[in-house]
């Protein structure tokens, strides 16, 4: 299993945001967190990516234990996430925007930066050089030497999921990456998600448009007041009695 979450609760003074929540996501496929407004689904991810410190249970990545370690050691493991809302270097091109991402993983160290050895050189066209791959791979070519406050909301929420492919994490989480699109870009969305499906990596999903989750993925985890309440196939899910209830009992489903 690429990730196992056991046991997993986060407290916020009185509240259990999460409640001794497990649940794995497998290796080549991509699962969707979903349930209502305020079911623990953020504080989840966060407590899996490592922005949060829960406070009780296990993350295993590749049965290694994740919790307490740093974000950036996290994605060194392998595993990289987007964020709700798009954050771009606005001062930089979209093709910067990328490679600095990809930097991440390039392996150079500062002093080597600092005094430009050859080797950075190297690196820094082999950094283009994936960077401008990334956006072809995502259809943004055309963009690339644009500034991110040139480009439409959907481009930017693209570029944002160039930067979790630039870092070569196995595993992806993404937070609501159809949020905010129309309906035309989030079919692009769900054509480019299957694509990246393809070359080999695992995705989990944090989303509310369940028309989105429905068409794209193969497992679905549902959170209702920090429990889980189910898990299961986009058809198991539909039909579920419980996760019919907790949407229809306050929750917003946009389907
Ligand atoms: N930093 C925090 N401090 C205190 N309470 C918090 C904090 N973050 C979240 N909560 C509370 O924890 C519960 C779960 O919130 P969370 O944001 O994880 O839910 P969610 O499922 O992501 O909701 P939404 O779909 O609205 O984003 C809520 O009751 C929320 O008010």
């Amino acid at each position: 299993m690429l990730l196992e979450v056991k046991g997993l609760t986060k407290r916020f003074g009185g509240l259990v945001a999460v409640n001794q929540v497990g649940f794995s996501v497998e290796e080549g496929k991509i699962t969707a967190l979903i349930g209502p407004n305020g079911a623990g689904k953020t504080t989840l991810f966060n407590c899996i990516s490592g922005f949060y410190q829960p406070n009780e249970g296990e993350v295993l990545l590749n049965n290694s234990n994740i919790i307490g370690q740093p974000a950036h050691k996290i994605l060194q493991k392998g595993l990289a996430r987007t964020f709700q809302l798009v954050r771009n270097f606005e001062g930089m091109t979209i093709l910067e925007n990328i490679m600095t991402a990809a930097h991440v993983h390039s392996g150079q160290n500062f002093l080597n930066s600092l005094l430009f050895l050859p080797s950075v050189k190297k690196s820094e066209k082999e950094l283009k050089e994936k960077a401008n791959d990334i956006l072809k791979f995502l259809n943004l070519a055309h963009v690339a030497d644009k500034y991110p406050n040139e480009i439409s909301y959907g481009q930017k929420r693209l570029v944002e999921i160039g930067k979790v492919l630039a870092t070569d994490a196995k595993l992806l989480l993404m937070d609501e990456p159809a949020a905010g699109l129309n309906d035309s870009e989030t079919r692009t969305l769900v054509d480019t998600m299957r694509e990246i499906q393809k070359t080999g990596k695992s995705i989990l999903i944090v989303e509310h448009n369940m028309k989105f989750i429905m068409e794209l993925v193969q497992k679905i985890v549902v959170l209702d007041f920090g429990q889980k309440i189910a898990e299961g196939t986009p058809e198991e899910i539909r039909n579920n009695e419980k996760v019919i209830k907790a949407y229809l009992g306050g929750g917003k489903v946009n389907a």
